[in-house]
């Protein structure tokens, strides 16, 4: 039987993973099934109820590769009234025109599909020039945004604090 939260992420340097896996701990490991885009693809993603979804940017604002390859299978998967809470990898000084762009694509395609979006993250403390990953008003991104290449020793306390965030969200 599933587990209350699949957390499911792609990765192609491991960073998206280790993060990933401390996130995973902060839940709960009796709480939490983690699904690695490479060896599982989407199955079982539409088992859960709550999704929390790992992506990384790359090539200039374009998806990673695990989830470019199961892109088209998203719109076949139902997501009325799933919640859902997003977070991104990039690289604020490196690609600060592209920052956690590919975030923002799969915030737009969740909603799409009928997705109930939350753990919105502030943009305080990020130096960037743009990014697809923002909310209307841009004082907020569309997830949690992790900076493993410039701000690495402000992850463990981000997750830290968007956990607990996201877990009353979800209401569990
Ligand atoms: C060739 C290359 C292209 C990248 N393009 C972007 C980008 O467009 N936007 C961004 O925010 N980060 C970009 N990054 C940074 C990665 O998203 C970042 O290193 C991330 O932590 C990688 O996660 P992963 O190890 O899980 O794949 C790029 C990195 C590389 C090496």
């Amino acid at each position: 039987m599933s587990k209350d939260v699949g957390l499911f992420y792609g990765s192609t340097t491991g960073n998206t993973e280790s993060c990933a896996e401390l996130i995973a701990t902060h839940i709960g490991p009796e709480r939490v099934d983690l699904h690695e885009l490479a060896t599982d693809g989407l199955a079982g993603l539409g088992n859960y109820s709550y999704l929390i979804l790992g992506i990384p940017t790359w090539d200039y604002g374009e998806l990673q590769e695990d989830w470019s390859d199961v892109w088209a299978e998203l719109d076949e998967v139902d997501l009325n009234g799933v919640r859902c809470a997003l977070f991104g990898l990039g690289d604020q000084v490196g690609y600060g025109e592209w920052f956690v762009d590919a975030m923002g694509a799969l915030h737009d395609k969740l909603v799409s599909r009928g997705a109930l979006m939350c753990g919105y993250w502030p943009i305080y403390g990020y130096n960037f020039e743009a990014s697809r990953a923002l909310n209307e008003s841009e004082d907020y991104f569309v997830g949690l945004v992790l900076d493993e290449d410039c701000q690495s020793e402000l992850t463990a306390d981000r997750i830290a604090q968007w956990v607990p965030q996201v877990m009353a969200a979800f209401e569990l």
